[in-house]
Formats: structure tokens, C-alpha cells, sequence
């Protein structure tokens, strides 16, 4: 199944929570968490683009490379980015620092796609997971205007737009951990993955 969305890897942090490091190249279970996301991105996209402001750490990828257009670090910045270089009318965006994110939960999103939507995103009862969503190229617009008055927090943007929900029951039946939002910020998270990679295989 072909949906009509292109996949977007968010690695234009900063990294301050982990000294700088780049999240993306990051190894769990031997594997970076880069590799990780692109195996899964190439079963269900055929448009991927890492949106990057070091596109020459990224040259071995087979990976459109695209830098953020506004100079505001927020993830909201590359989403953008990665949305105005979709070549499908939906982008599904991930952060790089999330090993665990499941086909099965970026397909409930997908499979929600249309409908007149803007936006499809997970809601758990700790809130949106909107590094897990789908936007439409229908948000461009807005999203500029918030970036360049710094309105950055995503959340204040989705009462501008047409959101659907995927519900935290229906996550749970595919991610009883919700492991999917899992993700990388700090040295101690890398631990408890490589606890959590080890247990799985245990
Ligand atoms: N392209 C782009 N991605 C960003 C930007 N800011 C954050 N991100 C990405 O958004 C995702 C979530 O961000 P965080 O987990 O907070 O990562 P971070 O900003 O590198 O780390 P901290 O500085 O510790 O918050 C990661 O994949 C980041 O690479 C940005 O300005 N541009
Ligand atoms: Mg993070």
C-alpha cells in the first residue's frame, strides 16, 4: 500500500540535553537510530527526506537532504522544511532519536490520512505526539507565519488546523509500551534503551 504522504527525519537539533552529539548516528542495539527509521521508512514511503543543517554528515544516506529555511531551532522548523520539500501532498514527521517507533503505529496515522484533515497525530494522555503526525502541505503557510513570529510550540498551532486523533486505546493495542514515543534525549535514555533492546531479546 502506497499512501500519499512522503516521510520526513527531523536531525537539525541542537542536542543540548546529550553534549552535542548527533542523535541520528547514534548506535542502539548496533544499529544507528537513523538506520533504524530509514528500514522502516523504506517499507512505507517512497519519498524520505532528513531534514539537516550538516547535509555532509548524511552524504552515504540514500536520503533527499534538505536544510531548515528559517534560522529558528525548533522542531517546528523542520517540520516545515521537511513539508515544503514533500513531493506527496502529506508529510509524516519523526524526530531521529526514536528506535522504537513502530510500522504498525506510523500505519494507524496513515491509514487516517484524507478526510479533509491538516493534521493526524497521536494523543496519549500525556498529550499530542506531534513528531509522530502527519501533516498536510496545506499547513505551510501557517507554520511559516508562527516560525517567524517564534510561536514555536506545535500545540498552539493545531487550533488553527482540522486535526484528527489517534486515540491512546487504539495505540495500545499495537504498542503496549508505546515505545514508539520513546526517544534519545539524554545519555540515560540511551541506557534504558539498550536495557529495553536487551530485554525484548531476552
Ligand atoms: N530540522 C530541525 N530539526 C530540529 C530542530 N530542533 C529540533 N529538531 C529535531 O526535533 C527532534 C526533537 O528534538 P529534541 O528531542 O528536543 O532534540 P534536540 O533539540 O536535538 O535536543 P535538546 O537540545 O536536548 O532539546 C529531533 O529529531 C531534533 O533533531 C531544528 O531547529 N531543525
Ligand atoms: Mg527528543
Amino acid at each position: 500500500m502506497t499512501y500519499p504522504c512522503s516521510g520526513v527525519i527531523l536531525a537539525g537539533g541542537l542536542s543540548t540535553r546529550f553534549s552535542g552529539r548527533n542523535k541520528a548516528l547514534i548506535q542502539v542495539g548496533g544499529r544507528s537510530v537513523l538506520d533504524r527509521i530509514c528500514s522502516l521508512f523504506q517499507e512505507l514511503f517512497d519519498d524520505i527526506i532528513l531534514v539537516t543543517n550538516e547535509p555532509l554528515r548524511y552524504l552515504e544516506w540514500d536520503l533527499t537532504i534538505t536544510t531548515d529555511m528559517f534560522p529558528v531551532r525548533s522542531s517546528l522548523t523542520g517540520i516545515h522544511a521537511g513539508l515544503f520539500a514533500a513531493t506527496r501532498p502529506y508529510a509524516f514527521c519523526t524526530a531521529c532519536d526514536t528506535p522504537f517507533l513502530k510500522k504498525e503505529v506510523v500505519e494507524m496515522v496513515l491509514e487516517r490520512l484524507g478526510g479533509g484533515h491538516d493534521v493526524i497525530v497521536p494523543e496519549i494522555s500525556a498529550g499530542f505526539e506531534p513528531l509522530c503526525a502527519a501533516y498536510s502541505k496545506r499547513c505551510l503557510e501557517v507554520m511559516a507565519r508562527h516560525i517567524a513570529q517564534e510561536q514555536l510550540q506545535i500545540k498552539r498551532l493545531f487550533r488553527k488546523f482540522r486535526v484528527r486523533t489517534v486515540s491512546e486505546q487504539r495505540l495500545l493495542e499495537k504498542d503496549p509500551d508505546l515505545l514508539s514515543f520513546f526517544n534519545i534525549n539524554a545519555p540515560e535514555d540511551l541506557v534504558k534503551a539498550e536495557r529495553l533492546l536487551a530485554g525484548a531479546l531476552s
